[in-house]
């Protein structure tokens, strides 16, 4: 029973990074670890993470016969082969695949099964604080919606949209993570560059990230008006952002989300 009540057994295939975050995020936002049974991959990650968080693991993934739900977190390499092998124990369980590419069309052909979802988690569900945009098939009712939203709720903000648009929500919020982090670890290497220590440079930058970000979640301002309280007329905020436009700041940012686009 998770701690929130409800009886879900649930099911893993492949624990990497997003897989595993989605795991660590459950588990350590209150979910039930008795209730997440694993089949990882070759290496030792699967083995490690349980060896931090207490879930079981099995070896096969036929073994994932009892659960409710299916996660798959396999690269695109591994996927058509775990959804032929998911085959066989398919019947009348939710399926969600992560995976950055593909559709809930090519997940359904492959699978021979119609209940199958298609998300894009990001790295922060780990922390509770992810962004996950899904797309359901059509044969999701409500309740089947709603039981994968009590499990991914667990780990931060669930948003289901159209199958056209998850491409590019995963984009925006998925891939993102890593372009901030490239914008926290140059903002510290400029702290550095002028002086300061690389632990008070990071903490200053990261600390800065949580706080901008979490006032312009919670502002009636929208981010460029917000920009404009900071920038004093005259005054050295203009002046870097100045230079930031010189540099193509905005233009690079576009150009990496088209980049990660495809296009
Ligand atoms: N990383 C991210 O932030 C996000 C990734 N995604 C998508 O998720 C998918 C996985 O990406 P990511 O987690 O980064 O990749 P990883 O390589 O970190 O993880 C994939 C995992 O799958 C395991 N695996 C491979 N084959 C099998 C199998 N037959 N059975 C069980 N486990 C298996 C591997 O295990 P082992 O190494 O032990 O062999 C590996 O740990 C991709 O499609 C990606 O686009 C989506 C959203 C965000
Ligand atoms: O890099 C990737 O392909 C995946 C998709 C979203 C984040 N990582």
């Amino acid at each position: 029973m998770n701690k929130k009540g409800d009886l879900n057994m649930i099911g893993f295939i492949g624990a990497g990074s997003i897989g595993g975050a989605v795991i660590t995020g459950l588990v350590k936002n209150g979910y039930d670890e008795n209730e997440i049974i694993v089949k990882g991959g070759k290496s030792s990650r699967t083995k490690d993470l349980r060896d931090q968080l207490g879930f079981k693991i099995v070896s096969k993934i036929k073994q994932l016969a009892d659960t409710d739900v299916i996660f798959i977190g396999v690269g695109a390499n591994a996927l058509d082969s775990v959804l032929k092998e998911l085959k066989d124990i398919v019947d009348g369980k939710l399926v969600v695949a992560f995976t950055g590419t593909g559709t809930v069309a090519h997940l359904k052909q492959v699978l021979g099964y119609d209940k199958v979802a298609h998300a894009i988690p990001n790295t922060p569900v780990k922390v509770g604080a992810g962004f996950t945009g899904i797309t359901y098939s059509d044969k999701f009712t409500p309740e089947d919606k709603k039981k994968v939203a009590s499990i991914l709720g667990y780990t931060g903000q669930l948003v289901e949209v159209p199958s056209e648009q998850l491409g590019i929500l995963g984009t925006v919020a998925g891939c993102s993570p890593a372009f901030l982090d490239l914008f926290i670890e140059a903002l510290s290497d400029a702290g550095v560059k002028h002086g300061l220590s690389r632990e008070l440079a990071y903490d200053a930058a990261i600390g800065m990230a949580i706080g901008a970000s979490k006032l312009a979640k919670q502002s009636d301002l929208n981010p460029s008006a917000l920009k404009d309280e900071v920038t004093s007329p005259g005054g050295s905020t203009i002046k870097g952002v100045a230079a930031l436009e010189e540099n193509g700041f905005r233009n690079a940012v576009i150009k990496a989300v088209d980049a990660a686009e495809g296009e």
